[in-house]
């Protein structure tokens, strides 16, 4: 006799995200060829490479930007390519992005830009903090106090550092209560202090919350600090995937020197 699973149970444990024979061409350009990986719930995975492997492309087939061109991609359980525009914008909603340019409005606080996370799950735009519900202002400023910034929360954005805008960025991230945040490059324009503080924290909340966090990274030395597995694409292939703990620098060095051999 075979017993059902809970259908929790079952998302609990099936791939946040899986690619089968994932081929991305543009034109003549074959960006990946034929790549296959499974992400797990929870994952914290690093994407490394060279300039020009494919790692934005993947995350942007992983967000639905993209289609491949041959094979198939499932994110939380859903094809994007196939979904249609609604069903697509819902998958979204359980996505959180982080980008290399924090995207906030720099003349708004800290907190108005952490309330703007929300306006995704509200029937109508708001205009002001006090336009938003009372539990909504609570969540948000429970969120800045989980990233480090209750103190900043009614200084405006463009007076804070690099560091502490990605922590606004991350924390506006939180409102949506997504199930996997896609980080692209989101320390490339930060020192090395504020880098290591926004991904410890980013990781600190991937272990808390339990979203999946998959992050495309040149520093190797962070890569190595705060993931738990690290994918590394050189070419359009994934030519190193690995649990952290069984890698280290020198050998994701290579991958770039030899990049630069070739
Ligand atoms: N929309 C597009 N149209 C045509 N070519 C594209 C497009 N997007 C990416 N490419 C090409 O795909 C290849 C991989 O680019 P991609 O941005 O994915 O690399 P990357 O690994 O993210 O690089 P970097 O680390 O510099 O951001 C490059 O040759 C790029 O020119």
């Amino acid at each position: 006799m075979t017993l059902e699973k809970p259908a929790a149970e079952t998302a609990q444990h099936s791939p946040s995200i899986t690619l089968d024979g994932v081929v991305k061409r543009f034109g003549d350009n074959t960006v990946l060829h034929g790549v296959d990986l499974q992400i797990h719930p929870g994952e914290f995975i690093a994407l490394v490479g060279p300039s020009g492997a494919g790692k934005s492309t993947l995350l942007r087939l992983l967000n639905g930007s993209h289609s491949p061109t041959e094979g198939h991609v499932q994110v939380l359980g859903r094809e994007p390519a196939r979904c249609s525009r609604r069903e697509l914008r819902r998958l979204r909603t359980e996505i959180g992005f982080v980008f290399q340019q924090f995207g906030l409005v720099g003349r708004l606080t800290a907190l108005e830009n952490v309330l703007m996370g929300a306006l995704g799950s509200l029937s109508m735009p708001r205009y002001g903090i006090t336009t938003y519900p009372k539990r909504l202002r609570e969540r948000a400023v429970e969120n800045l106090e989980r990233v480090g910034l209750v103190d900043q929360r009614f200084q405006r954005c463009d007076t804070l550092s690099g560091g502490q805008q990605q922590r606004v960025a991350i924390a506006r991230m939180l409102m949506q209560d997504a199930r996997l945040v896609l980080a692209d490059e989101p320390v490339a324009s930060l020192d090395p202090a504020a880098s290591i503080s926004v991904l410890e924290t980013l990781k600190k909340l991937s272990a808390e919350d339990g979203f999946t966090v998959v992050c495309s990274l040149h520093q190797v030395d962070l890569a190595l600090e705060v993931s738990d597995r690290i994918v590394a694409v050189r070419d359009g292939q994934f030519i190193l995937d690995k649990p952290t703990h069984t890698t280290d620098e020198p050998e994701i060095r290579a991958i770039y020197q030899a990049h630069r051999g070739a």
